[in-house]
């Protein structure tokens, strides 16, 4: 709840002018039968023509300005909740980015998904309904059993036993809708997640021919949702039927004992009106109120699967505490007996690795695949912290920068190439948004990518696709290359980012960047020897140990794992 007390402290304003909007709605509405009962009365009964006007007119007026407040109310409340969905959102948003990659993973991209869709829209939802519809019932409620109170007080007493009845009944339908409720989003979250694989993994599945069994999976989650949905639906499907026989049971008892009271002389004509009037406002603020609670169950699951998301506190989070003193170096990297393991794992994935690398010099990661090579890559981002050991970014333990400083510092190339919707030049321009075109075209030029760019009819403005997939790999990898390039870093860390080039293109993209990016050091993960002969210092990863260093022929004269990796690939190549 405390992002609802949040919220509403931080729009007090708005709220206030909600509440008092409210408040005149429900005037207006209690009102109406009081100025009936007087027109039946006082003007028709007693044939008084002038009552009969001057109460119509004043009648006309309560319900003109009653209907004016309620709409201006009604917009001010899905103002609010609307508000408060975007609000959400954008925490989300926040909180998605602050996480640390691993925390990211245990939610999960589908779940992430649902929680930032459904599950907000569904408070957004309840939040209007709660403001529009449960938040004046008390009010009508208790105005309204007052005003029968005056007028007869047994007709008060059935109007509150009968209220009795449909809040006993609410109850046992709340409690009993909580766990399906929860249950169903977390069904939502497996149908997005199934989606997610049969659509993102639709060229695998027809490769495989596996569309049976991916439709069975989906068959399955749509069943297991909608058997949740069906029961919850039977649970309100008996419900409103009740909630409709109790006003009608209400209205007949209004109007039996009520016909027996006037006949009796103890009550009058339009004094019956009012009572059935009040009895239905009741009930039917009452109903209104009850489906407005029917969606808290739903919302209370989907407010707790936020707030799990927004409590979380991030595994990786910039440190409070006063940088320590950098240590005086003209190294720009520093691994320093960086030893770690995953979560869970027994073994460590790194174990006490040492480098160093300076300005302008090229320093290559090689190793069998699993030697830990991206693991490395991610700890310099610090995605996630060493276990043992530290590292230095210009002198500075990288722990001890904050995480927009290291990051800015490094211009980096993942393994996956990814591309943002938008034309080429969004994406060119992630790193820095004030780049020329010019610069663009520069770092296109080097990452060998601006022959295909200036081909595209639109060159830089050219549409990119989500992921990038109107690209083919190669070009994908050249464009994140030039996308990284853009950026003024002092370090730039290539992780495996040169696999889709075929071998002229890679030679041709390393000589560019020797030649033009000269001042930053660079880090680049490699399987292939070929892409790193030239590397000032290269480094053989095995199973998390460093096996080697030094230049290609040093490390062939002294290393024989990487004599082994460099002659197998020599003889794939003969082969
Ligand atoms: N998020 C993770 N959680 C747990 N273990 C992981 C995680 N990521 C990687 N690993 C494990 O850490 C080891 C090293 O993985 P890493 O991705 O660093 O290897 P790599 O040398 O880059 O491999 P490749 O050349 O295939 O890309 C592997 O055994 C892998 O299973």
């Amino acid at each position: 709840m405390k992002y609802f007390k949040q919220f509403f402290r931080r729009h007090r304003g708005r709220a206030v002018l909600a509440a008092l909007l409210l408040l005149g709605q429900v005037m207006g509405t209690l009102l109406i039968p009081a100025l009936i009962a007087d027109v039946v009365d006082r003007g028709i009964l007693r044939g008084n023509m002038d009552a009969i006007l001057r109460t119509g007119v004043q009648m006309l007026v309560v319900a003109v300005l009653a209907s004016a407040v309620a709409a201006w109310g009604s917009w001010v409340t899905s103002d609010l909740s609307a508000l408060f969905g975007r609000e959400m959102r954008s925490k989300l948003l926040r909180k998605s980015q602050e996480l640390s990659i691993q925390q990211f993973g245990a939610v999960g991209v589908s779940s992430m998904i649902t929680r930032s869709t459904s599950d907000i829209t569904n408070l957004q939802q309840t939040l209007g309904m709660m403001l529009q519809m449960a938040v004046p019932a008390p009010i009508i409620v208790a105005a309204s059993t007052v005003m029968t109170a005056m007028v007869s007080p047994v007709m008060a007493l059935i109007q509150v036993g009968f209220m009795a009845v449909l809040l006993i009944a609410a109850g046992v339908v709340l409690k009993k809708s909580n766990a399906l409720s929860r249950s169903i989003q977390v069904r939502l979250d497996r149908i997005n997640r199934v989606l997610r694989e049969a659509i993102t993994g639709a060229r695998v599945i027809r490769a495989f021919g596996n569309e049976a069994y991916e439709e069975e999976r989906s068959g399955g989650a749509y069943e297991s949702y909608a058997d949740n949905m069906i029961r919850l639906n039977k649970l309100f499907a008996v419900f409103i039927p009740v909630v409709w026989l109790l006003m009608g049971a209400l209205i007949a008892v209004v109007l039996g004992i009520g016909g027996a009271l006037t006949l009796g002389g103890t009550m009058e004509v339009g004094q019956i009106t009012a009572v059935t009037e009040y009895s239905t406002l009741t009930m039917a603020y009452l109903i209104m109120a009850a489906s407005a609670m029917t969606t808290l169950p739903k919302a209370r699951a989907c407010l707790d699967r936020l707030q799990e998301l927004l409590d979380m506190q991030s595994a990786v989070a910039d440190t409070a505490a006063v940088p320590a003193e950098p240590v005086h170096t003209a190294a720009v990297v520093e691994f320093d007996h960086v030893t770690f393991s995953y979560p869970g794992a027994e073994e460590p994935v790194l174990r006490d690795l040492s480098f160093t690398m300076y300005p302008g010099q090229t320093t290559a990661v090689i190793g069998s695949t699993g030697s830990g090579k991206s693991t490395l890559a991610d700890l310099l981002l610090r995605l996630h912290d060493v276990g043992d050991g530290r590292i230095r970014l210009g002198g500075v333990d990288v722990r001890q920068l904050s995480q927009t400083e290291l990051r800015g510092a490094i211009g980096c190339v993942p393994q996956k190439a990814f591309l943002f919707s938008g034309t080429i030049a969004d994406n060119l321009r992630m790193g820095r948004p004030d780049a020329s075109d010019g610069e663009l075209w520069e770092a296109l030029r080097v990452a060998q990518a601006e022959d295909f760019v200036r081909r595209l009819p639109q060159g830089l403005g050219a549409p990119v696709s989500q992921g990038g997939a109107n690209f083919s790999g190669g070009q994908r990898q050249r464009l994140s290359i030039a996308r990284a390039l853009v950026k003024r870093a002092d370090v730039f860390l290539f992780d495996d980012s040169f696999s889709a080039l075929d071998v002229k293109t890679d030679a041709a993209l390393r000589r560019a960047l020797r030649r033009s990016v000269t001042a930053p050091a660079k880090l680049i993960i490699a399987q292939r020897v070929s892409t790193i002969l030239d590397a000032d210092q290269i480094l053989v990863l095995d199973e998390g140990r460093l096996a080697g260093a030094g230049t290609h022929s040093e490390l062939l004269e002294h290393c024989p794992i990487y004599r082994a990796i460099a002659e197998s690939q020599m003889n794939r190549k003969e082969a």
